[in-house]
């Protein structure tokens, strides 16, 4: 690479325009690693003091190591946060961990341990948070298409709240309320209309989505919509003359990997203007507003993340604000952080393998190199790149290094292109086969994501607590891969 005036490594001309040549590749930002991350004197990356190189040695790579104590430290950030926030003007919060973010049994007890409540996605969340030992009554439950089997489960069990995504799905619902003799506990998911700055597949409270209820009038006559009234409100009036319905209160999701405040808080309004249109029509003031989940983190140095504290109060001044406004009393508050809890807790280890260094086409029209390093995991353990475009970093974790920072691009084993880990990041030249890469955040929606592409086995997750390093989920193995064949030792049948 070349060298400025002063001596300090040019920036390539393919790098994107927000990453800059680090004065130091090796330096772990704070904002990027949960808290037990650090290097030891000899350079190497340590969690809670357990070395990278040990941690790689005893349970192998990739491995997606999680800072327990980091987790459960950000669960009460957010319960103590919005707590202290919503007290004085509705007597606290209730915080439901977003299960679909991490939800292993272990993360399910960590949460609930730590005073959360658990956010379910499906029937085997469902499972997952039961196994755990988690207060059905501390159990949400919820999905755009639940099946008969999730729904009957939910009222077996007694969750806390079924959260109603349509308004086929509380008639369907209501009917099968009234079979089993029981009554569904029923929060209603509006779409307040808010489109969140992310990623268009993350982003959820727009009108064309298939989440939710829309708070717009229809414009014509539908799904038992008359033109004119809002989905919400033929919801609400549904759910108010169900027999086999309790209707809670409201939800709101706008999306996720969100930093402005601006749309939870216009979210927040619009949704509280609606329960002021309930009162109105209904006499009723429902008991309960979930404001959904979204909280941006930092993957990488560009992004800075707002404290869970800091959130929860411009949230309450909103809130405080609209109630006042709309005379209304305030409604229980929940919210649903996933990321923002299990996310900056991981990361993950992967072996270099690999190393290549190709000719690219330049931005100005001529010609850079570009290094390609090559891992033993990628988007089977992390499709987030793949999918969503995510950015992410990487620091060498086994050592240190004086060599001169290059643009490296981080890419898996499986055969596509498009098997990125980290799309651009400035790595010590001198890096190779053998060496370890830690990448930073990657506690949310990696391991939940995971897939078997290629047949590359599932990697393990490791939990590190009070300086002790457990497995959590075990490695997949190859006769994993085999489990689901019909007959995994018979050929003949197979074939
Ligand atoms: C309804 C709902 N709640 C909570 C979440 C959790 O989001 P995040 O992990 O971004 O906090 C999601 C995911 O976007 C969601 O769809
Ligand atoms: N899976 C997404 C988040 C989706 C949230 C669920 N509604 C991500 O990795 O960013």
């Amino acid at each position: 690479m070349a060298t400025t005036n002063d001596g300090a490594s040019a920036a390539s001309p393919l790098a994107p325009a927000w990453l800059p040549v680090p004065g130091d590749p090796d330096r772990l930002e704070p904002v990027l690693w949960a808290a037990g991350v650090d290097r030891d004197a000899s350079g190497e990356l340590t969690v809670q003091g357990i070395a990278a190189s040990a941690l790689a040695e005893q349970f192998g790579t990739p491995l997606l190591v999680i800072d327990e104590d980091d987790f459960r430290a950000r669960a009460r950030a957010f319960r103590d946060g919005f707590d202290a926030a919503f007290r004085e003007l509705c007597g606290g919060a209730d915080v439901y961990y977003a299960g679909k973010s991490f939800l292993t049994v272990s993360t399910a007890r960590w949460a609930a341990e730590e005073g959360l409540r658990v956010d379910t996605a499906s029937g085997g969340e469902l499972a997952i948070a039961l196994r755990a030992g988690v207060d059905p009554a501390h159990i949400g439950l919820h999905g755009n298409n639940k099946s008969d089997a999730e729904l009957r489960r939910a009222l077996e069990v007694g969750v806390g709240r079924i959260i109603v995504d349509s308004v086929d799905e509380l008639t369907h619902l209501a009917a099968l309320a009234e079979a089993a003799g029981r009554t569904a506990p029923v929060m209603l998911r509006l779409t307040p209309g808010v489109h969140a700055h992310t990623h268009d597949f993350i982003a959820t409270a727009h009108e064309d989505q298939k989440f939710g209820l829309s708070l717009a009038p229809s414009v014509q006559d539908a799904d038992g919509n008359a033109a004119g009234r809002s989905p919400a409100a033929v919801a609400v009036e549904t759910a108010l003359a169900a027999p086999g319905v309790e209707l809670l209160g409201v939800h709101c999701h706008i999306g996720s990997q969100i930093f402005e405040a601006d749309g939870f808080g216009l979210a927040a309004e619009r949704v509280l203007a609606f329960l002021a249109e309930v009162k109105e029509r209904h006499g009723v003031e429902l008991g309960e507003l979930d404001l959904g989940g979204g909280h941006g983190i930092a993957y990488t140095a560009v992004d800075s993340p707002r404290p869970a504290a800091e959130i929860a109060h411009a949230l309450a001044a909103d809130v405080q604000r609209a109630v006042e406004r709309l005379g209304l009393a305030c409604p229980r508050i929940s919210l649903e952080p996933g990321r923002a809890i299990s996310g900056p807790a991981g990361l993950t280890l992967y072996t270099v393998g690999v190393t290549k260094t190709v000719d690219a086409d330049a931005p100005d029209g001529g010609t850079a190199s570009r290094r390609y390093v090559a891992v033993d995991g990628g988007m089977s353990d992390n499709p987030r790149p793949v999918l969503y475009d995510a950015d992410y970093t990487a620091v060498s974790a086994r050592r240190t290094s004086e060599a001169e920072p290059v643009l490296s691009r981080v890419v898996g084993k499986h055969c596509e292109s498009g098997d990125i880990v980290v799309r651009d990041v400035y790595l010590p030249a001198d890096l190779g086969r053998g060496d370890l890469l830690a990448v930073p955040a990657t506690g949310a929606y990696t391991h939940v994501m995971s897939s078997n592409y290629n047949a590359l086995p599932r990697p393990a997750v490791v939990a590190v607590r009070e300086g002790a390093a457990r497995v959590i989920i075990r490695r997949e193995t190859e006769d994993d891969l085999f489990a689901r064949e019909a007959d995994p030792h018979n050929e003949e049948t197979r074939a």
